[in-house]
Order: C-alpha cells, then structure tokens, then sequence
C-alpha cells in the first residue's frame, strides 16, 4: 500500500520542551486511523506539522511524498476542524461554490458532494439554519473538494448525537474506501471502535501504541469480564465458587484472561438451570486506551 503520510522519527520542540518526541508513523491509502492521546499529549502539534504550519525540529515528515507545506502537499491533504464556521448567510450551496474556486476544482462535482453527505436537500437552504451536524457535514464536503489524498479530522465528532456520529463515520468509510487516507484525532474512544483500521496512541510526546485495536487488546492482555445472573439464594457463595464478586442481589462479575474464557464459561455452564443470563464483555477501547496512557491498570483476578 502507497504511504500518503509518513512520519519518521519526528520531534517538535518549543524552546526547552519537546511537544513531540521521535513520532514514527505511516498512514497508508485507503485506511482510516485514530489518534488519542490526552489533552497536552502533541496530537494538534503534529497536525499543525502535516499541514505545514509548524516545522519539525528533527526526523522526516512527508504528505503523499512531499514536504509539508509544498504546493504538492497541500493539495495532496484535506483539513476539517474541530469546530468548523462558516458565514451564516450563505447557503450550503454557495459555501461548497466558494471553496471549489478556491481550489479551483471541478465545481459540478464540488456541489455532488453535498449529495454525498447527505445535505442535497438543505443545499438552498442558509448554513444560518444548519443544526450542528449539518455543518459538521458541510465541513466535511468542504474538506472532500478536490478528492484529497490525505484527509485529516481534528476531533470530527464532537457535538454531535450518536445517529449524526454514526452517519459521518459511515462517511468516512466510504471516504477512505475510494482510497483517501483517513487521519483523525478523538477523545471519544468507544465510538471509534469498528470505525477505524487502526488506533495510534500519544502520550506525553510519543507514540506509545500504533495497531489494530484487536491487536492493541492483544498487547495489553486486559481481562474480559463476565457477568452472571443466576437464582442462586446465596450471591456470595456463588461469587467464591466462580472466582468473582459480587454486584448485587443475583449477579457475579468475573475477570479473565482470554485463554481461559471457554474453561471459565464451562465452569458457569456447568451450574445449569440456576445461570439465568451470561453477558461476555471484552475489553472496550477506553479500557486499552487507558493501559496505553498509563492511566490505571486493571487487575486479574485469575
Ligand atoms: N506554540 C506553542 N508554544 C509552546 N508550547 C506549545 C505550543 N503549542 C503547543 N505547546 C505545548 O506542546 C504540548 C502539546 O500540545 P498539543 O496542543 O499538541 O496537545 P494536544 O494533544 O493537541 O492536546 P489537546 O487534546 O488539548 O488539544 C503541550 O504541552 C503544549 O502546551
């Protein structure tokens, strides 16, 4: 696959501090990747880098093969931020207009956009009127004007309801599978999961983690947690029996590790009729997300 980002041991220093540290990372076309990391962490530092604003103090940093800032990278990358704004009294229709001059692109296929996501039928209406999500979305046909290769989403979902969420990274799917590489920047973590190739982690400057989430889930071998409802008249002692605690009247949660799952649940299965429900639980992407950051730790308890 074309690498159309390629950070290679990047660092940006503002005078004494090193806000990025040695950041190597490669998104290639077509995927979509995340990047979390706390406030502070150098996430916006290193957008600030891709879109040439900022230049690294050290390593090498490349957007579709050319440095940042060149003509050739900025018409190779796409930028939507987190709270996009545009003239209120324009219509939706003028605003995708004007940016496509800018950009000197095609403007029927400018305007097809607006189609795309989702707001042919609010195009004469004025951006005045638009809920959050709508400008959010115009802001991601405004990013999409002249099919950019690189594509980069400082905290895209912010404000927005889960059905709008949901829509967008539905956008952002078919965005990246027409070949845009897709880079984007979150602290909602649980959205993200099944929404994105991979998930690169920062902290304190550097990249502490960069995988697929399976694969990060694997790394960090958190426990799954299994909650058992049963009628048995003693909790407690059906908790000790299992090797959990306790969470009320008739439920036990249990921590394992992956590789002893189907013994754990043959041990429950093994109870019968008393097991009324069985809820599976892995490990969501806030809880790896907080192993990489070093947040907290969460224990086995076998
Ligand atoms: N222009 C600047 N001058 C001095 N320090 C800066 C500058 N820009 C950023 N920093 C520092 O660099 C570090 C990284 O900041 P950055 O804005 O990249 O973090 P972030 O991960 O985007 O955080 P947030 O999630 O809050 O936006 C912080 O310690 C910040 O104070």
């Amino acid at each position: 696959m074309t690498a159309i980002l390629e950070s290679r041991s990047v660092c940006r220093d503002f005078g004494r501090h090193r806000a990025v540290d040695r950041v190597s990372l490669l998104v290639s076309a077509g995927e979509r990747v995340a990047l979390l990391g706390h406030n502070g962490a150098g996430k916006t530092t290193l957008f600030k880098m891709i879109l040439g604003f900022l230049r690294p103090s050290e390593g090498t940093l490349l957007v579709a093969g050319h440095p940042p800032g060149s003509a050739a990278a900025r018409r190779a990358v796409s930028y939507l931020p987190e709270n996009v704004a545009f003239q209120k009294s324009l219509t939706g229709r003028e605003i995708i207009r004007f940016y496509a001059k800018l950009k000197r692109a095609d403007r029927a296929a400018a305007e097809a956009l607006l189609d795309r996501v989702g707001l042919g039928v609010a195009a004469d209406r004025r951006v005045g009127t638009y809920s959050k999500g709508m400008r959010q979305r115009l802001g991601l046909a405004q990013a999409l004007i002249g099919a950019p290769r690189l594509l980069l989403l400082d905290e895209p979902t912010s404000g927005l309801d889960p059905i709008s969420r949901q829509e967008f990274y539905e956008i952002v799917t078919e965005i990246a599978a027409r070949g845009t590489a897709v880079f984007l920047s979150s602290h909602s973590l649980t959205e993200l999961e099944a929404k994105t190739d991979r998930v690169a982690i920062m902290r304190s400057g550097r990249l502490v983690a960069d995988a697929p989430l399976a694969k990060l889930r694997a790394e960090a071998g958190l426990p799954i947690r299994i909650r058992v409802e049963a009628t048995f008249a003693d909790t407690d002692a059906l908790a000790k029996q299992l090797g959990g605690s306790r969470v009320n009247g008739c439920a036990v949660e249990i921590l394992c590790s992956a590789d002893r799952k189907v013994e754990r649940l043959n041990a429950i299965g093994a109870l019968g009729a008393a097991i009324t429900d069985i809820d599976v639980t892995p490990p969501s992407l806030d809880d790896v997300y907080r192993h990489f950051s070093g947040e907290t730790d969460q224990g086995e308890q076998s």
